[in-house]
């Protein structure tokens, strides 16, 4: 009896206490419920104003099923559907798209500050040790490493002092298309008789040319050398090139965190663990040499500052401790490797562009050059940076081309520190902000025509002259481009040089193909390949 009422007790109480559970369960089941539709369908009261207007999206990947390849182009083709401020979801990571130059200037320039954070990516985190600049969240740390990047390392004066190394460069890219034509063969140019059988003409591949010219440059105004070189085995270019592939792959663990898992399968984390290794290896070295050389120099922390490369100036700041913030061995690296990052493909991919364009516009082509030819007197073995002010159509031609070919289509993502209202709609605090340049770039309320190359657009007096710096190609705002002067030193000076010596045509005279190739940087699609002849101004040098 005594039995049976205890297990009637216990029966009583476990259903008791199921019932207790139930009760727990049927509550927490309800709040999630109330969550889920109170977020879902939380009216906007008249004074909180609507989120953007967003295409419909599919579960778990949002609208990534939207973009292709291109996503620059897809983004601006829903662009003009929603218009200029929409709102999609990239996997599970809301996002804003900014695509007209209006709604641009209050992200960058009314708001700047709510705009200047960036988000978390997997692989630039990695590769570049959490500690670089162009990648770096708003804070004391990025506010301090911009800083050396704008005074110390990209300064007018510190471009100025590179000057010789970019038209030391420029000069060896030229001899070796030149020493081509008179018949010596390098690697990247091929030779055989022009069409009009006065000289020789040679076929040059660009993308090798120019990779080279670009990486060289940044290799000795960062490095103090050329290592393209001297590594054994894979060369520090393949490196670099290896780099850049990882960090402009697209990771579907940035967008659906869950899903991070797929790189252990699909070799991605294994390539950028590699990649990671080898250069943080190369890096180390390349550090320790500096250490030795100016031990061994007696200089000790310091030294002529024009002699200095990008690593000298950082160890000088790590020695002396005066950042107010960590620095040391990985943050030197992490700099470094953002000069590489943010300095090589983008410039290369300005000149191959631009070469391109001229390519396809012969008449525009003509003008350029005839006003070079007039200026700079025959014979002339390097035209040197002084000169270029006087090239007006060059300096159109290059403004046209990043309009049209902006190599950062969709800039570095940005990511906002609070809640702000834009176009009268609510963009809260972390959603990640895609600032379309090419979209912007196309966009008719700003440029007439805006399909067409036309140089002579940007041709205005100087109190309405859009200087490059204005271009959406470098973004804007706290986080604009501290490399414009650099990139445009070499830009500029390669292809003066290119189009003064030479004259250019496709090879059988074809149509040039101008698709784009995916990634962060728009390069070309194809390599572009032209026939090189020396023109009459260059050929008794
Ligand atoms: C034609 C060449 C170049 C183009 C088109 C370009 C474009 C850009 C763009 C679009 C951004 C992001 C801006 C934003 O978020 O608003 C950027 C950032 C940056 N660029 Fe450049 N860039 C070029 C060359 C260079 C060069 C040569 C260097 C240095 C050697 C450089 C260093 C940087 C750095 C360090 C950042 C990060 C800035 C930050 O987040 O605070 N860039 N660049």
């Amino acid at each position: 009896m005594f039995q049976s009422l205890e297990i009637f007790r216990s029966t009583n109480s476990l259903f008791s206490s199921i019932h207790e559970h139930n009760q727990l369960l049927l509550l927490l089941i309800l709040t999630i419920i109330v969550i889920f539709f109170t977020k879902k369908t939380r009216p906007h009261s008249p004074s909180s104003p609507p989120l953007p207007p967003s295409p419909p999206k599919l579960p778990i990947i949002g609208n990534l099923h939207q973009l292709g390849l291109l996503p620059h182009r897809d983004l601006y083709r829903l662009a003009r559907i929603h218009g200029p401020l929409f709102l999609i979801h990239l996997g599970q990571t809301p996002t804003v798209v900014v695509s007209s130059s209006h709604v641009a200037r209050q992200v960058m320039k009314t708001h700047d500050l709510i705009f200047s954070s960036r988000p978390n990516l997997q692989f630039a985190n990695k590769l570049l040790y959490g500690k670089d600049v162009a990648f770096s969240p708003y804070g004391e740390y990025w506010r301090q490493v911009r800083r050396v990047a704008t005074l110390q390392l990209l300064s007018n004066s510190k471009v100025q002092s590179f000057k010789p190394i970019r038209e030391q460069e420029t000069a060896l890219m030229i001899d070796r298309i030149r020493e081509s034509c008179g018949g010596y063969c390098h690697e990247s140019v091929t030779t055989s008789m022009s069409s009009s059988g006065c000289s020789t003409s040679t076929t040059v591949d660009f993308y090798e040319v120019l990779m080279s010219l670009t990486n060289d440059v940044v290799c000795r105004v960062a490095l103090g050398e050329k290592y393209s070189l001297k590594r054994e085995g894979r060369g520090f270019r393949e490196l670099i090139r290896e780099f850049l592939h990882v960090l402009g792959t697209f990771n579907v663990g940035d967008f659906v965190p869950w899903l991070a898992w797929v790189n252990h399968f699909n070799g991605l984390n294994a390539k950028a663990e590699r990649v990671f290794r080898d250069l943080d290896c190369f890096l180390e070295k390349v550090i320790q040499d500096h250490v030795d050389r100016r031990q061994k120099e007696g200089v000790i922390g310091g030294g002529d500052d024009c002699d200095e490369d990008f690593v000298d100036v950082l160890l000088r700041i790590e020695k002396e401790e005066s950042l107010g913030v960590p620095f040391s061995r990985d943050n030197i690296k992490a700099i470094i490797l953002d000069m590489f990052a943010a300095g090589t493909d983008t410039t290369f991919t300005a000149i191959d562009w631009t070469m391109a364009e001229l390519i396809r516009h012969p008449q525009i082509m003509n003008q350029v050059q005839q006003q070079m030819r007039q200026v700079i007197p025959p014979n002339t073995k390097l035209v040197t940076e002084d000169t270029l002010p006087k090239f007006h159509h060059l300096n159109m031609a290059i403004k046209e081309s990043l309009r049209i070919h902006p190599p950062i289509p969709l800039l570095v993502p940005r990511k906002t520190l609070k809640d702000v209202v834009i176009e009268g709609c609510h963009v809260p605090a972390n959603t990640r902000v895609i600032i379309n340049a090419w979209a912007i770039g196309m966009d008719p309320h700003t440029w007439k025509d805006p399909h067409v190359f036309e140089p002579k657009r940007f041709d205005h007096d100087d109190e309405n002259l859009i200087k490059i710096s204005d271009l959406m190609a470098f973004g804007g705002g706290r986080r604009v481009c501290p490399g414009i002067e650099f990139a445009m030193g070499v830009v500029e000076v390669a292809l003066a040089n290119l189009l003064y010596h030479f004259d250019w045509e496709v090879p059988g005279g074809e149509e040039l193909e101008m698709s784009e190739g995916s990634g962060l940087t728009a390069h070309r699609r194809d390599h572009l390949i032209l026939l090189a002849t020396p023109h009459a101004c260059s050929l008794d040098i």
